[in-house]
């Protein structure tokens, strides 16, 4: 069957879409895309997946996408972050059989995406991208989509858009904030920019930001005119709500939670961290937790005490104080702990590579470059463990104390045992 490109692609691959729970990280696994479906999600994605991991990783694939998938998950959209067109390609390759099309991810803001550069950190290379979506289009059986940011500047996201539906992209998803509009920084969704593209391409287009009730879902399918909407926080507030409205929420959320790990759990609920420190689920809704607050505090409101996402530490990372995601998961658990690097002990380096040497090192060298140097020169570095000289000599003397291992004197022609004679007589 030949592939079904925009708006057919969405009518009737996507089965017209209106409802979208949006790609999240640490969230949007399978339990919780199908307790978001119990609850009118019509189309799902899975968290963004590292293209190149996927490609290079069996168990990665497995873990993600190949043991996360059942027939009640569909439609589904595997979104990925790239930032080369073969890996992309050959990532989505790996994947197109578990999905109904891939998307790819360029809208992420995060320090990390800068660091890995990807998502909206590639907003302005457009050939580069150009050639991803092209390469993509060219040889996958299912549809490449986009999910993008804005530039401040309208006619730029239009022209941008138009770009991407010429590369062959079938469907776009706009968020409707700048690159710098993340953290505290977040501020409001830009409609207008959504509207903007939805009239300038022929292919579908969801909205995505300010989405915070089902009101604001038809409200902006009115305002902009665009075919879905997507939501992030939306889902997540409305199966919260549901757990103290509905005893069938109360079992699909159950059933969520006992398949899903704890940490993705704790992403969702809306409550601190219990006794456990866990902030699992089943632990709060056995204890009869009342009501839950909305994910995010509405625009204006203080940001909730106590259970700060994983989200909201990583966007942190805009501020002044620059901390590693891993950095700021250890400072939670240990307020005290200090990353000032004055006070990190220094180390001296390898005389090679830069790396940390080994205090006791005989060349002055890290252990890999040691490693190489003992290994070519036959030498002992004892402080890294690493003994070639040693070896050798006692391998010799072994063997010189061993007289059936001593070469062969080569016999004379002619002589018993000799080459001609052995040959002649196996010949026979
Ligand atoms: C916890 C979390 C994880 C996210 N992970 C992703 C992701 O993997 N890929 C992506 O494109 N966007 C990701 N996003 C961004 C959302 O998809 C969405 O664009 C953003 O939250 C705005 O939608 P909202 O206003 O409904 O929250 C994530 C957002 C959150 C809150």
């Amino acid at each position: 069957m030949p592939k079904l490109q925009g708006f057919e692609f969405w009518s009737r691959t996507l089965r017209g879409a209106r409802h979208v729970v949006a790609p999240m990280v640490d969230q949007s696994e399978l339990a919780w895309r199908l307790l978001s479906r119990r609850h009118g999600a019509q189309l799902c994605y899975t968290p963004m997946l590292h293209a190149q991991v996927f490609v290079r990783d069996a168990n990665y694939r497995k873990e993600n996408l190949y043991c996360e998938v059942c027939p009640e998950d569909r439609p589904l959209i595997v979104q990925f972050c790239a930032n080369d067109p073969e890996v992309f390609v050959q990532a989505a390759l790996l994947a197109q059989d578990y999905c109904d099309a891939i998307d790819l991810n360029l809208g992420c803001p995060q320090m990390i995406a800068k660091r890995g550069h990807y998502g909206a950190f590639l907003q302005d290379e457009w050939d580069l991208l150009q050639r991803m979506i092209l390469l993509a289009h060219e040889k996958l059986s299912v549809p490449v989509t986009c999910k993008i940011r804005v530039f401040p500047e309208i006619d730029k996201t239009v022209r941008y858009a138009q770009m991407l539906e010429k590369a062959g992209c079938q469907l776009l998803t706009v968020h409707g904030r700048t690159k710098e509009q993340k953290g505290p920084l977040s501020g409001a969704a830009s409609w207008e920019h959504i509207k903007a593209v939805r009239k300038a391409v022929a292919i579908p287009v969801f909205a995505n930001g300010n989405i915070q009730c089902l009101q604001d879902v038809e409200r902006c399918l009115r305002d902009t005119g665009v075919q879905g909407v997507m939501s992030a926080e939306l889902g997540a507030a409305r199966a919260v709500d549901s757990i103290s409205e509905a005893p069938d929420s109360l079992v699909a959320t159950s059933e969520w939670a006992a398949h899903c790990p704890c940490s993705s759990q704790q992403q969702h609920s809306p409550w601190p961290p219990g006794p456990c420190g866990c902030g699992c689920w089943p632990l709060k809704v056995s204890l009869g937790s009342a009501r839950c607050p909305p994910l995010r505090p509405r625009e204006g409101s203080k940001e909730r005490a106590g259970a700060r996402s994983k989200r909201a530490l990583e966007e942190e990372e805009c501020g002044t104080e620059v901390l590693s995601k891993n950095k700021q998961k250890k400072q939670l658990r240990n307020p005290h702990k200090t990353f000032d690097p004055s006070l990190k002990p220094k180390y001296a380096k390898c005389d090679q590579c830069g790396n940390p040497k080994g205090n006791r090192c005989v060349f002055s060298l890290c252990r890999g470059c040691c490693k190489k140097r003992a290994s070519k020169e036959t030498a002992d570095c004892p402080g890294h463990g690493l003994l070639f000289k040693t070896k050798l000599e006692k391998s010799l003397a072994w063997k010189e104390a061993q007289p059936e291992l001593q070469e062969p004197q080569p016999a004379a022609p002619g002589t018993p045992g000799g080459f001609s004679e052995v040959m002649g007589s196996a010949l026979a």
